[in-house]
């Protein structure tokens, strides 16, 4: 008897997909996954509450309240995720051991332990400088601050990260991509939008100046519509990134929820890519307020990885995850979110893509529909149980039994 996966095969099959080539294709396309959802942003380094207008909330218990309890937690969402992962680093999850070490002086020793994981586990490392929770953020400025010493101390630490993601990329022979997210902005309505914003260029342009070798390290710039407290104006907004980011040959990062509601990323790949080299993805969900719900199966997710593959933007479009929940088990939270994003780039790589386009090309818009609809209830859980049980990871439901047999014996036991 067929199994449900080869009639399944069979399916996709006639619709002209090799779905043999997909699960090739869906190897090499790596997920960046973010460090912070494991200990709700908080590093390591104590130099205050969350701040830069993100806020993660909820209480539930079994927080990572150290790096190697961190690292434990993604060995675990690791081991639940099919496919090619990486893990993307922010500045405060520095290891500076007893030496306490201001941020603008962190080097690339204080994160040995993360690059000696990183080797073992074979992922690569992305990075990102902390532009946040910090004393010398005044009045919510840093980058852009009026006052040249904060504005020093922050072009300081962005020098210092690119240092750092280039030896992650010199150790381990993989690229890293350090993203520039920069949280300054106003809570009422400034009078002058100009000279933060060139304020924001300049210091950039100074960060940017210092040579870092590009086969190790590559720069992404990250805009935001607004943040707690920064209603009014944000500096770094989508429209100054677009341009820094062309003008400059850096790496775009959209973050899915950082446009207005109704506005969705999944549209601006194909127009962004016309203008810059490469695209960083911040995959993310915004619900009113909040920018970083966890990521689910919906319409957007769906869009955002048709985009990626049906314009075969796999090297031109850097996948990363940024959410953070702590109301329900972390563990949960990131594996949800994460498989998610590897289940939705199978999903688009069995569209049966031909058929779609030569509709499209023909104009039968009547078929291009129809087919769209049909694709729903085509059998694709046989295909990706199949993906999972090829990389050995639970297949189904089953990585829920293993996420609550980890937190009876490794989270419940954290005070
Ligand atoms: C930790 C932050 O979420 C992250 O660095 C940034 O990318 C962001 O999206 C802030 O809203
Ligand atoms: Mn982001």
């Amino acid at each position: 008897m067929a199994s449900m996966f080869d009639s399944a095969k069979q399916v996709y099959g006639e619709l002209g997909v090799d779905v043999e080539a997909a699960f090739k294709r869906l190897d090499q396309i790596a997920v960046s996954l973010h460090c912070w959802q494991g200990d709700d942003v908080a590093g390591f380094e104590n130099s205050g509450a969350l701040d830069g207008g993100i806020q993660v909330t909820g209480n539930y218990p079994g927080r990572a309240r150290n790096a190697e309890e961190l690292r434990s937690d993604i060995d675990e969402v690791l081991s639940l995720i099919p496919g090619k992962k990486r893990l993307n680093l922010h500045a405060l999850y520095a290891e500076p051991g007893k030496e306490k070490v201001s941020r603008d002086e962190i080097r690339p020793e204080h994160f040995a332990n993360w690059i000696a994981w990183a080797k073992k586990n074979n992922v690569g490392l992305d990075f990102n400088p902390s532009f946040f929770s910090h004393p010398m953020m005044k009045d919510g400025f840093t980058l852009s601050s009026p006052d040249a010493e904060v504005r020093k101390f922050w072009i300081r630490h962005g020098i210092a990260c690119r240092k750092i993601a280039e030896a992650f990329g010199r150790e381990l022979g993989d690229t890293c991509i350090t993203n520039f997210w920069v949280p300054d902005g106003y809570k009422d309505i400034p009078f002058d939008r100009l000279a933060p914003r060139e304020r924001l260029r300049d210091s950039l342009d100074e960060i940017f100046a210092v040579e870092i070798d590009q086969n190790c390290n590559r720069d992404a710039v990250e805009s935001k519509l607004f943040g707690i407290g920064a209603e009014s104006c944000t500096v770094g907004s989508h429209e100054f990134y677009m341009g820094y980011a062309a003008r400059n040959k850096k790496l775009l990062c959209l973050d899915a929820g950082h446009f207005h509601p109704t506005e969705v990323i999944s549209d601006k790949l194909t127009s962004c890519l016309m203008f810059v080299d490469e695209v960083l993805l911040h995959v993310s969900r915004g619900v009113r307020w909040d920018s970083d719900h966890v990521v689910i199966m919906n319409e957007e997710l769906k869009a955002i990885a048709e985009e990626v593959i049906r314009h075969n933007y796999d090297k031109r479009v850097h996948i990363g995850l940024d959410y953070f929940d702590a109301s329900i088990n972390r563990i949960m939270a990131w594996t949800i979110g994460a498989r998610n994003m590897s289940k939705a780039l199978l999903m688009a790589l069995v569209e049966p893509a031909k058929q779609l386009r030569d509709a499209e090309n023909s104009g039968d818009f009547s078929t291009r529909l129809a087919l769209m609809e049909e694709i729903k209830t085509l059998p694709f859980a046989p295909i990706w149980n199949e993906y999972c049980e090829r990389h050995n990871v639970p297949v189904g439901t089953a990585w829920i039994e293993e996420v609550k047999r980890y937190e009876k014996s490794v989270l419940a036991k954290r005070a």
